[in-house]
């Protein structure tokens, strides 16, 4: 593991790193924020899973996470959400395909199929990187993310109940195989057959029996991506006859920016805590 960079911020240090990822086949980069509580003792890791277009960069410089992270000794992990590099295929002039939007999946058509495998990447590589570099208690993780990342996290908290203590989204895709901006990627990932891509898709995992305890999601109500993209109400009518607990919070004036994260990454920071102690 390379270091890029480590700053001391919060009494913690905000620290991003690059590794040869077996999974993507390329160098990945990460951030972690290690709260001042890890020089004493493990404590819980949060998976952060960022949104199109985005690379650990955004909310790390903009999600403002620092100081309660620091408040409640959470170890904050920020991965990229793309395999990297001159190698990797690519659509250069669509935001929602290829680099930038992996779409948290491992993908099994060419040409993407050789490095776009996300889902391994975050569920088996970067965690056991992370175990291996920094003090965390792996007993105690949680996941949240933004929109794609949203979707990301949602699915692989159903997906991985056993690992996950907690799962929170801002603006998530909840249903990203009938959604405009998904569609298109998951059927060139993942082929033809949609039989294939219930596996990535939050509603669907549920109508198919997957379950996680509960979710905290908030959403905008000013997001221009509310009605094509994102449609929350769909999570709402997946669990209804199900014992998930779901505390959807509609805001109005707020957009799909990470103005509208910071405002709310407290309350997302402290759902987090109260569930992994
Ligand atoms: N590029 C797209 C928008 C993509 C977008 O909004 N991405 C969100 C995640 S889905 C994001 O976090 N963008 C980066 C940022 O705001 O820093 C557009 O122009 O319509």
């Amino acid at each position: 593991m390379k270091i890029l960079s480590q700053n001391t911020a919060f009494g913690g240090m905000q620290g991003v790193f690059a590794h040869d990822s077996d999974a993507c086949k390329c160098e990945m980069t990460f951030a972690v924020f290690v709260p001042p509580q890890a020089v004493l003792e493990r404590r819980p890791v949060l998976w952060y899973l960022s949104g199109l277009t985005c690379t650990h960069q955004n909310v790390m410089e903009k999600g403002e996470y620092r100081r309660m992270a620091a408040e409640l000794g959470l170890i904050i992990v920020c991965p990229d959400t793309s395999p990297r590099g001159n190698d990797v295929p690519d659509e250069l002039t669509n935001w929602k395909m290829g680099k930038g939007a992996g779409m948290y999946l491992d993908a099994t058509q060419e040409p993407w199929a050789e490095n776009y495998r996300m889902y391994t990447y975050i569920t088996e590589e970067l965690p056991a990187l992370v175990a291996e570099q920094f003090r965390v208690d792996m007993d105690r993780q949680g996941i949240f993310g933004h929109s794609m990342g949203g979707h990301g996290a949602m699915t692989i908290a159903l997906k991985n109940p056993e690992r996950f203590r907690s799962c929170s989204a801002f603006a998530p895709i909840v249903e990203p195989s009938t959604a405009d901006w998904t569609v298109d990627a998951f059927e060139k990932y993942l082929g033809p057959d949609k039989a294939k891509w219930r596996e990535y898709d939050a509603c669907a995992l549920v109508a198919d029996g997957a379950r996680f305890p509960e979710f905290l999601i908030d959403q905008g109500s000013a997001d221009s991506f509310l009605e094509n993209g994102l449609r929350p109400w769909l999570f709402e009518d997946a669990i209804k006859d199900t014992e998930i607990g779901l505390r959807l919070r509609m805001h109005e004036r707020y957009d799909h920016s990470y103005y509208f994260i910071s405002t709310f990454m407290d309350d997302h920071l402290r759902w987090h805590a109260e569930r992994l102690g």
